[in-house]
């Protein structure tokens, strides 16, 4: 694996977009008179492995899973380019694989450290982003890395000439608004009233425009930049830090949780696994149906049940010891209120002083209390999208993850 630091090298046989001189800017050049279209045939075959891929936010919770299965599911891939400010130690178990793994340490608001990681790419996968619905980082930062960051992605692309770019987005795009008005079971075209206040589905809304807008932009070398946004509801599965705090607080509890939120509050979530699985199959598939898949938005599904936030997660805490204690809500809505706009004041009071960021806040008790869940077929049809992983099977290892109590997603 080699360690780069705000830039990429080292890329033994693959051929970076730019030195192809194909008439599709597809990577053909070392497959002698083969056509692009010919190479698909041929994706099995380690003659085939040409492809350069970055993911930015490489070492996170849904980066490490698009990491592990771009390696597992992408036979054309020759290297990987892992792009991160924090790298992970696991990072150093993949270097014995066919594929170069090549792992930056960067920071997507410094543009040329982007630039630098995206020179040679084919693709881009552009995961990395402040996920702060807590106020642990102030509205200017989140707005730094997750939209000036993703215009430094785009402009990377266009001055590299990269034609790739899939953008990790956010049902928060959409919804819950500031009105709190549910979206049950909704698809990609529901009309939805999407007004935010927040700084992060602010961010995430601006960021996703910008990548839709930068669809058939030329890219160096003329051809036209092709992109698209995954929209995931509440991400869940090994590695999700706020399952484990929850976890943590049931077994403070004495194995019990006290239910805050009704049981007829419908919260979407999606198995980590099926997200990542998505994320390679929009890469693969963009080349190969731009005029369908450019500029589109996709959310992100899969069969696991409408449950309200809670009550889904029991689904794995439950067997793990813990219980949901009440069959409603122990506390009336207008106390929680109160103690969510209590942390809120309580966190602007101390900020001189020390960070305190409770994961309760009017924020979090809005999005935890208000329906919103998705229910489409748009990625089926667009680029034939099913789960790899079964609702059941998304839940054994979830639970397998929380019981092995250690931090690693493996
Ligand atoms: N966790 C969830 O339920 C959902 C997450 N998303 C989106 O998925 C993406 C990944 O989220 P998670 O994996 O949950 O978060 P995460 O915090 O685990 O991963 C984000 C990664 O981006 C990296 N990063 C942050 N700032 C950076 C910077 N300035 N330069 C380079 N890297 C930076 C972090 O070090 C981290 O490894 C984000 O874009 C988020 O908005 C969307 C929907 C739901
Ligand atoms: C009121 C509390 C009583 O138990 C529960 C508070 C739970 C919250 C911390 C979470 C409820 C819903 C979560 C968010 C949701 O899944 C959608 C998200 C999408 C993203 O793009 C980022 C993460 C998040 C905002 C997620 C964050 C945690 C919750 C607010």
């Amino acid at each position: 694996m080699g360690q780069e630091g705000g830039g990429a090298s080292g890329r033994g046989l693959c051929h970076g977009p730019a030195g192809l001189g194909d008439e599709d800017g597809l990577p053909v050049a070392s497959l002698g008179v083969l056509g692009p279209w010919q190479q698909q045939g041929m994706a099995d075959s380690a003659q085939a492995q040409k492809l350069v891929y970055l993911v930015t936010g490489g070492c996170g919770f849904l980066g490490e899973h698009v990491v592990r299965m771009l390696l597992q599911q992408e036979p054309r891939l020759c290297e990987l380019r892992v792009f991160d400010l924090h790298l992970g130690p696991w990072l150093e178990e993949l270097e014995t694989g066919p594929v170069q793994v090549t792992a930056i340490q960067g920071d997507v608001t410094q543009a040329h450290e982007v630039a630098a990681a995206v020179a040679g790419a084919h693709v881009v996968i552009h995961t990395a982003g402040l996920v702060d619905v807590f106020g642990r980082a102030s509205p200017e930062t989140i707005h730094e890395v997750n939209v000036q960051g993703t215009q430094n992605v785009i402009e990377a692309c266009v001055q590299n000439g990269t034609r790739f770019l899939v953008y990790t987005s956010s049902m928060e795009v959409v919804g819950p608004n500031i009105k709190g008005q549910p979206f049950y079971r909704g698809n990609e075209n529901t009309p939805y009233e999407a007004a935010h206040r927040h700084p992060y589905p602010r961010s995430k809304a601006l960021a996703e425009r910008l990548v839709l807008e930068a669809n058939g932009r030329k890219v160096r070398g003329g051809l036209p930049l092709v992109t698209c946004a995954l929209r995931p509801t509440g991400i869940y599965g090994e590695g999700h830090q706020i399952m484990k705090d929850f976890y943590h607080q049931g077994l403070r509890l004495g194995g019990r949780l006290l239910r805050a939120i009704p049981a007829s509050v419908e919260h979407g979530r999606v198995y980590v696994g099926n997200v990542a699985w998505m994320h390679v199959l929009v890469a693969r598939e963009l080349e190969h149906r731009a005029p369908l898949m450019g500029g589109q938005v996709y959310f992100c599904y899969d069969n696991s049940p409408y449950k309200s936030y809670e009550d889904f997660n029991m689904e794995f805490l439950g067997p793990c010891g813990l219980r949901l204690v009440g069959s409603r809500p122990l506390l009336p809505y207008w106390l929680l209120l109160f103690l969510a706009t209590l942390n809120a004041l309580l966190q602007w009071l101390l900020r001189p002083l020390l960070l305190y960021a409770p994961l309760l806040n009017p924020y979090t008790l809005a999005v935890a209390n208000t329906t919103f869940t998705v229910s489409t077929d748009k990625a089926l049809r667009h680029f034939g999208y099913e789960p790899l992983f079964s609702w059941e099977e998304s839940r054994a290892r979830t639970i397998r993850w929380v019981q092995a109590g250690e931090d690693s997603t493996q």
